[in-house]
């Protein structure tokens, strides 16, 4: 199909360029810069070279062929045993990690007998552009068939807010150390394939300009859409190409296009290439998934029986330093309540929240919620599967996905993986992701976004990103919810429909923590009150008879007042 010599070798380096690319689009896409892949790369081109007899396998397998799994295996071990000590690194110092790990690895088979040393080890030629564009095809597919699924929403809401991501039930270090062994197998990959199409391999091949290239790549293509590695790589494959057509052979043409381009989308178009053309398919039809119509109805049957203590707490301190931010809190939420936690700026509310949910540990005192104990380093991810899920006090949306996808994020501890199965189409798979999209739509539905279900979180004015929140938090079907200052920015309106659905929601028997400045709605909406000051608990109790307290009042006030004054 594909014929003469440079057409075929356009079309393999414009292959194998995307697949060397889908191995930076996996980590791109969870937020992650991981710039190991020549190291990667190299690994699975040498090792597969050395074990896999130069002739076919029982007389007809192409080395080929044996020789893919085996690189894979090797770049998706040699990025696991990296990533047990680099994972715990972020942005630019996982950057510069994984840098010196390619490099090494460059000069340590530069130096090595076994790999040829500088003069590098011989193969035959195996790879034809057929080949390689069937294995970009099947990396385009999966890719394809992933960004759809409770996997694939990990990876971009790690991307987006990693915070955000574990309260809702994503494992962030397993989820990162996914992509990088993902990215580790799809380098390796490329590594035999390139070296099953060159012929000869040698260490210096697989250098810092190998991997920034792949970057570029990846970045220019974009990596907010699956084939972002694609659009990349036939926009800078044939740039070269374009440039010999028009006679300018000069060396500094290409780097200068390349480089011009990368800055053009780093400035102007951060999700890449592939997102001008999302944008436009976008504005002409917004549409949803299928099925993204039927909101289910919200499943309550697992809620704990009203009484049941779902958080105890004794002696709970959280210090920061020199300051004191929580100070021996003792407390208890039954189910039912709807509690209402209250105090001057600064005197903790959110430091006790954050223990509550496993944001932070506490530095003293003991407790559990919802069986959870706390200060275990297990990670938040552990408290939103045992039920509590939780609003930010400045919002933590998932701004580039959709209002849709923000809620099914939101159902990630109760929905089933889906993305081995949407492989081979079984339709099972099929049901559990309409049975997630039914939750969100639910959960959308209770906060009155429905409607906009289809519009990306960012484009949502601030009320209603702030009732997205609540949908997101409620999509997980929580026996606790802890709402942060859910009406900060709110009208008196749209706070006394907050307040509203508050009490709907605890009349379902879903248990409320709310910490609110707004005291008014406090007042109307709490069946309890703890009132926090410089991270003591100063009063609790009977809303109203909270308010009147004087000691209360002198916290809000910085002044004591008597008779009938109120917070
Ligand atoms: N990560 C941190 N490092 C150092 N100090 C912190 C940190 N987080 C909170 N604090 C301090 O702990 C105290 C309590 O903060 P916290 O945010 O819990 O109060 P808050 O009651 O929620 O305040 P607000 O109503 O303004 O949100 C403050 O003095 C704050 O500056």
């Amino acid at each position: 199909m594909l014929e003469g010599f440079g057409y075929d070798t356009l079309i393999t380096t414009l292959a194998l360029t995307g697949i060397f690319a889908y191995s930076f689009h996996v980590v791109l896409m969870a937020g992650q810069l991981s710039l190991g892949q020549a190291g990667f790369a190299s690994l699975g081109a040498f090792v597969s070279t050395l074990v896999v007899p130069a002739d076919p396998l029982f007389g007809s397998l192409s080395p080929v062929l044996v020789g893919i799994p085996v690189g894979m295996a090797v770049g998706a071990a040699a990025a696991f045993l990296l990533g047990l000590p680099v994972l715990r690194l972020r942005g630019v110092f996982l950057a510069i990690a994984t840098i010196a790990f390619g490099e090494g690895v460059r000069i340590v088979l530069t130096n090595s007998e076994w790999s040829g040393g500088a003069a590098g080890l011989r193969l035959d030629k195996w790879v034809n552009p057929d080949f390689a564009v069937l294995v970009l095809l099947i990396l385009v597919y999966a890719f394809w068939r992933l960004r759809p699924t409770r996997a694939g929403r990990a990876f971009a809401a790690l991307r987006e807010d990693e915070l955000a991501a574990s309260s809702m039930g994503i494992n962030v270090a397993r989820t990162r150390m996914i992509s990088f062994v993902a990215s580790g197998a799809i380098a390796g990959l490329y590594g035999v394939l390139l070296a099953y199409f060159i012929r000869r391999i040698l260490p210096g091949d697989f250098d810092f300009s190998m991997m920034l290239n792949g970057l570029i790549v990846a970045v220019v293509g974009g990596f907010l859409v699956f084939f972002g590695p694609v659009l990349g790589s036939g926009f800078l494959t044939l740039v070269p190409e374009a440039q010999r057509a028009a006679g300018l052979e000069a060396g500094w043409v290409h780097p200068f296009i390349t480089s011009a381009l990368l800055l053009l989308v780093i400035l102007f178009l951060p999700g890449g290439l592939s997102s001008l053309l999302t944008h436009i398919t976008r504005r002409r039809r917004p549409r949803l998934p299928a099925g993204a119509t039927q909101a289910q109805h919200v499943d309550l049957s697992h809620l704990p029986s009203p009484g049941t203590e779902l958080v105890s707490v004794n002696g709970l301190s959280k210090d920061y330093g020199g300051v004191h931010a929580v100070r021996s809190v003792d407390l208890t939420v039954d189910a039912g309540e709807v509690l209402g936690i209250i105090g001057p700026n600064g005197s903790g509310k959110t430091t006790l929240v954050n223990m509550l949910s496993g944001l932070i540990d506490p530095t003293g005192g003991a407790g559990n919620v919802l069986g959870e104990k706390l200060g275990s380093g297990k990670g938040a991810h552990r408290f939103a599967k045992a039920g509590i899920s939780r609003t930010f006090q400045h919002s933590k949306l998932f701004e580039r996905l959709s209002v849709l996808e923000n809620a099914l994020v939101g159902t990630h501890v109760r929905s089933k993986s889906t993305f081995l199965r949407r492989l081979i189409w079984l339709p099972s798979a099929r049901r559990d992701e309409h049975a997630a999209i039914g939750w969100a739509m639910a959960a959308l539905e209770r906060v009155g976004l429905a409607d906009r279900a289809h519009l990306s979180a960012a484009e949502l004015s601030y009320g209603d990103q702030r009732r997205l929140e609540i949908a997101r938090a409620l999509a997980s079907n929580p026996a606790l919810l802890i709402l942060d200052e859910p009406a900060a920015g709110m009208n008196h309106v749209e706070a006394t429909e907050l307040s509203e659905l508050i009490t709907s929601l605890a009349s379902d028997g879903i248990t409320v923590m709310l910490i609110e400045h707004n005291v008014g709605m406090v007042l109307n909406t709490c069946t309890r009150l703890v009132v926090l000051n410089f991270g003591e608990v100063i009063a609790a109790g009977e809303p109203t008879t909270v308010a009147a307290d004087p000691a209360v009042i002198e916290a809000y006030l910085g002044t004591e007042q008597t008779g009938s004054a109120h917070v």
